[in-house]
């Protein structure tokens, strides 16, 4: 079974229609230049929304330890989701669950990055763009090499259309959407996330 996560809400109705949609995992973004950013106090109240068994995700981008800090202390049970720059030591001394994103291009050694970042839950494989992410873009996934982690989440570019073949060439543990469920940015669709879900469950029964 893949799991789903579906990033970036700032809205109440969106939060409500991604888990009656069918998500495992909610994204909030604390990184202050994304269209997508929430504070911790916005976080926290979306996040209270959330019924037992689906995880609210963070997502940071070079955060400075205070703004770490707070987000982590607005949301006590919150995994962690490191986008940006962070080193191993970064990512290990907040002693919470984490994801580390890994932005694919050609030439990177995601076996590597894999090692250096082994106290990590999971990597997450996202297309390498200037933003740092949530700029709709696939990469080429046929540079994942296989055995790259024991936990991989597919990201970037995915929407319905494409999260079936994802799935069947990548085999990822779970898979991330931001702007293929999105009207504008920040603001999801309850339809487009409905059918990205559909699209993952009929991937899993291998309908596609
Ligand atoms: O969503 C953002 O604004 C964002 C900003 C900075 C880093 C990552 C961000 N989002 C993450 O990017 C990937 C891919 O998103 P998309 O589906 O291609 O839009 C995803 O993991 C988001 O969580």
């Amino acid at each position: 079974m893949t799991r789903i996560k579906i990033c970036g809400l700032t809205r109440e109705a969106d939060v409500e229609a991604a888990v009656a949609a069918g998500a495992d995992a909610i994204g909030f973004v604390f990184y202050a230049k994304s269209p997508r950013a929430v504070t911790p106090e916005r976080a926290r109240a979306l996040a209270a929304l959330l019924p037992p068994f689906v995880t609210p995700v963070g997502l940071f981008v070079n955060a400075p330890d205070a703004e770490l800090r707070a987000a982590l202390d607005a949301l006590p049970n919150m995994l962690v989701q490191f986008h940006g720059d962070e080193t191993p030591a970064d990512c290990e001394r907040i002693q919470r669950p984490y994801l580390r994103a890994a932005r694919m291009a050609p030439g990177f050694d995601l076996v590597d990055f894999g090692s250096q970042f082994s106290s990590a839950q999971a990597l997450l494989l996202d297309a390498h763009v200037d933003s740092y992410g949530g700029g709709g873009k696939v990469f080429d996934w046929s540079l994942i090499p296989p055995n790259a982690a024991s936990h991989l989440v597919l990201s970037g570019g995915l929407n319905a259309a494409n999260v079936g073949d994802g799935i069947a060439r990548v085999r990822p543990w779970a898979v991330d959407v931001s702007s293929g469920v999105e009207v504008s940015k920040g603001i999801k669709s309850a339809d487009l996330m409905h059918e990205f879900c559909r699209a993952v469950k009929r991937a899993d029964a291998g309908l596609t």
